[in-house]
C-alpha cells in the first residue's frame, strides 16, 4: 500500500483526498469497477481562495490549510509514508497526452498551455508550485483532462478553418474532464451486456458545474463535446456551450463589446445562470416545479442540447451499448435525465420512470436494447491510479 495525495486545485477553490492504494490498482485499465483498494483517508476542500475577506489569501494558504486538516486527521504532510502528489491540470495541449512526472522542464510547458485554459492552468500551476516547495523530495505527477481525448480521430478534432491559421495557433479539438470519461466509461463498458468485437460503446454525460460528452468505443475516446476550450457544447452553470460564432463578431461589431467582455458574458454569465439567474441546477428545478417560465426555457435548453448530442453520438458510434449519466446533475437530476432522452424508443433507449427515479445503476427498462445508467464519478480516485501508474512505471525503470 501507498499513500498519494491528489490535489484539484482550481481558481478559488482546491479540492483534496488522500487516499492509501494497492499497487495492483493502479493499472488505469483494468478493473472498470470503480472500486479497488483504494482507502479514502481524507478528503476535502478549501474555498474562496484569493476572494475579498477570505483568510485563503493565495494557493500556498491554502495548501497550508490542507496541511492543518490532513494534521488534525493525524497525518502529517511531510509523513514518509506518503509516497507522491497527484495534480489535475485541464489543458495539457498537444504536448501531453498521458500523465507525466512534473519536472522544471514539465512546469514550464504547463505554464505555455496557460492562453489555451485561462481560467484553469494557472491555478493548476500554482498548486503545483506549492505542493514541490513543501515536499521537493516526493514525486509529483501531473493528470491532465485533455489526455483522454487524444485519441479522437482528425475527422473529429479538426476545426474546418484554415489550416495554416489552425496549426499556427493550437487550434482543434482537445477535449476536457477526460479523468472523468476515462473512470466512468471504463464502468459503464462493464455494465454491457453483448458487446460487438471492438468492446462496449459508450456515450457518457458528464453533467457538473461544466458539463461535455464523450463518445467511447472499445475504450477508446472517439469524439468528445468541448474543444479548444472548456466552452463548447452542452449548456453548463455558467457557460454557454455552442453558439453560432457569429454572435460574438455580432456582438464586437453591434454592441462594441471587448473580448474580455464577450469571454466573460459566455464563460460566467451564460449557461443556466444566463437564461434564468441560477446556475445552480437544485434551484433551476424548483423552480421549475414551480411553474416558473424561465427556469422552464433554462431546463428545456439545456435537455434538448443534451438530447441532440446523445443523437449525434449515437450516429458517430453506429450501436451504443450504454449510456452513463454522471457528476452533480447527471447523477441526480431524475428530470434532466428523463427530458434528456424520452421518446427515443426507436433508438433502442427505454427509461423505466422507478428505476431513473431511483437513481442508481441501471435505469433502463428490462427490454431497452440501449443500457442507461447513473455511474457517480470518481476523478480523484482516478487522477491517484494514474498517478501511481506513473511512479511504478518509473520505479521499474
Ligand atoms: N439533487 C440534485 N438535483 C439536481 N441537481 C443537483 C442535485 N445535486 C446536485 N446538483 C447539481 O449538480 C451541479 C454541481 O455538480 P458537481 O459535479 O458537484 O460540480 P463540479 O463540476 O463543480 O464538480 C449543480 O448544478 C447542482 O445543482
Ligand atoms: C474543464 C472544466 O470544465 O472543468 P470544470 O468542470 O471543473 O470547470
Ligand atoms: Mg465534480
Amino acid at each position: 500500500m501507498t499513500h498519494i495525495l491528489v490535489i484539484n486545485s482550481g481558481s478559488s477553490s482546491l479540492k483534496y483526498r488522500l487516499l492509501s492504494i494497492g499497487d495492483g490498482d493502479g493499472g488505469g485499465n483494468g478493473d472498470g469497477d470503480g472500486q479497488g483498494t483504494a482507502v479514502r483517508l481524507a478528503s476535502g476542500l478549501v474555498e474562496r481562495i484569493g476572494e475579498p475577506g477570505s483568510p485563503v489569501a493565495d494557493h500556498g494558504a491554502a495548501l497550508d490549510a490542507v496541511s492543518a486538516e490532513l494534521a488534525s486527521a493525524g497525518f502529517g504532510i511531510d509523513s514518509p509514508e506518503l509516497t507522491a502528489i497527484g495534480h489535475r491540470v485541464v489543458h495539457g495541449g498537444r504536448d501531453f497526452t498521458e500523465p507525466t512526472l512534473i519536472t522544471d522542464e514539465v512546469a514550464e510547458r504547463i505554464e505555455r498551455l496557460i492562453p489555451l485554459a485561462p481560467l484553469h492552468n494557472p491555478a493548476n500551476l500554482a498548486g503545483i508550485e506549492v505542493a514541490r516547495r513543501i515536499r521537493p523530495d516526493l514525486p509529483q505527477v501531473a493528470v491532465f483532462d485533455t489526455a483522454f481525448h487524444c485519441t479522437v480521430p482528425a475527422a473529429a478534432a479538426t476545426y474546418a478553418i484554415d489550416r495554416e491559421t489552425a496549426e499556427r495557433y493550437g487550434i482543434r479539438r482537445y477535449g476536457f474532464h477526460g479523468t472523468s470519461h476515462a473512470y466512468v466509461s471504463r464502468a459503464a463498458a462493464g455494465l454491457a451486456d453483448r458487446p460487438g468485437p471492438g468492446g462496449p460503446n459508450v456515450i457518457v454525460l458528464h453533467l457538473g458545474n461544466g458539463a461535455s460528452a464523450s463518445a467511447v468505443a472499445g475504450g477508446r475516446c472517439v469524439e468528445t463535446s468541448m474543444g479548444l476550450t472548456p466552452l463548447e457544447g452542452l449548456v453548463m452553470g455558467t457557460r454557454s456551450g455552442d453558439v453560432d460564432p457569429g454572435v460574438l463578431m455580432h456582438l464586437r461589431r453591434e454592441a462594441g463589446m471587448e473580448v474580455e467582455r464577450i469571454d466573460e458574458l459566455l464563460n460566467r454569465r451564460s449557461g443556466l445562470l444566463g437564461l434564468c439567474g441560477d446556475n445552480d441546477m437544485r434551484a433551476v428545478e424548483k423552480r421549475v416545479a414551480a411553474g416558473d417560465p424561465e427556469a422552464e426555457l433554462a431546463h428545456a435548453v439545456y435537455c434538448h442540447r443534451l438530447r441532440k448530442y446523445v443523437g449525434a453520438y449515437y450516429a458517430v458510434l453506429g450501436t451504443v451499448d450504454v449510456i452513463a449519466f454522471t457528476g452533480g446533475i447527471g447523477e441526480n437530476s431524475s428530470l434532466v435525465r428523463e427530458r434528456a432522452l424520452s421518446g427515443l424508443e426507436a433508438l433502442g433507449i427505454v427509461l423505466d420512470a422507478g428505476l431513473n427515479a431511483a437513481g442508481e445503476g441501471v435505469i433502463s427498462a428490462g427490454g431497452s436494447r440501449v443500457k442507461v445508467a447513473v455511474v457517480p464519478t470518481d476523478e480523484e480516485l482516478e487522477i491517484a491510479r494514474q498517478t501511481l501508474d506513473v511512479i511504478s512505471r518509473t520505479d521499474r525503470g
